[in-house]
């Protein structure tokens, strides 16, 4: 059955059993290694416009918590760095540990970072996020690294959620958030070809992933750890380690928009 998870019986090393493209040639994420980066000096920077009363809802999705995006207006858009066109803001999520020492789905030179926030964009030249999915150039996911440090003000607002989406399938509104307070103040990136990280796992995500990580303190991770993969009534099981390990690099490339 499709009942993908992140466990022994149903995590990463399982996925390829009912999606094949697990073993394909732009899987996500990567190991990204600094030193084998080329610099690009034709990449742009990023032009990222986010409107915060785009902001709908909070939700439990059972693999992470998600930020979901009113998106049939061009009001929360990333234009320009490594993309042509515009691509539209329909959530974001993160990834994380059990501990601080992993979590991150990218990797730089082997670090992992303890948790890592994807925002996730699709091509207004397709009629649907769902459409572009299926797309070569259809989405664009922002990567930012999670390290700890001071409390994070704008995580806290997410946190201060969580009660209401303790369990899998729980929502709740969530309004007027604006995701640029999540990204960090020097937005160098690497860029690469790569896939979805969870199932269905399409290979059509330009990959822009910031050198600068924001800063969380141990104690917010906590917090995360205490969300649930779990549906109320279930068996308890805490929503951690949630994060796919890098994959085969299949003679991509990787570019930086810094030298
Ligand atoms: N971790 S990540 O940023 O790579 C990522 C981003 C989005 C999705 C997603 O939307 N899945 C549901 C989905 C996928 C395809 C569709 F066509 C419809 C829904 C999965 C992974
Ligand atoms: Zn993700």
């Amino acid at each position: 059955s499709h009942a993908w998870g992140y466990a022994a019986n149903n995590g990463p090393d399982k996925w390829a059993d009912s999606f094949p493209i697990a073993n394909g040639p732009r899987q996500s994420p990567i190991d990204i290694v600094p030193g084998e980066a080329s610099y690009d000096a034709e990449l742009k920077p990023l032009v990222l416009k986010y409107d915060p009363s785009t902001c709908l809802e909070i939700l439990n999705n059972g693999h992470s918590f998600q930020v979901t995006f009113v998106d049939d207006t061009d009001s929360s858009t990333l234009k320009d760095g490594p993309i042509s066109g515009t691509y539209r803001l329909k959530q974001f999520h993160f990834h994380w540990g059990a501990s601080d020492d992993k979590g991150s789905e990218h990797t730089v030179a082997g670090t992992k970072y303890p948790a890592e926030l994807h925002l996730v964009h699709w091509n207004t030249k397709y009629e649907s996020f769902g459409k572009a999915a299926s797309q070569p150039d259809g989405l664009a996911v922002v990567g930012v690294f999670l390290k700890i440090g001071a409390k994070n003000a704008s995580l806290q607002k997410l946190i201060d959620a969580f009660e209401s989406i303790k369990t899998q399938g729980r929502q709740s509104s969530f309004a007027n958030f604006n995701p640029a307070t999540l990204l960090p103040g020097c937005l160098d990136y690497w860029t690469y070809d790569g896939s979805l990280t969870t199932p269905p796992l399409l290979e059509s995500v330009t990959w822009i992933v910031c050198k600068e990580p924001i800063s969380v303190s141990s104690e917010q991770m906590g917090k995360f750890r205490s969300l649930l993969f779990s549906a109320e009534g279930e068996a308890e099981s805490c929503m951690v380690d949630n994060y796919r390990p890098p994959q085969p690099l299949k003679g991509r490339s990787v570019r930086a928009s810094f030298k």
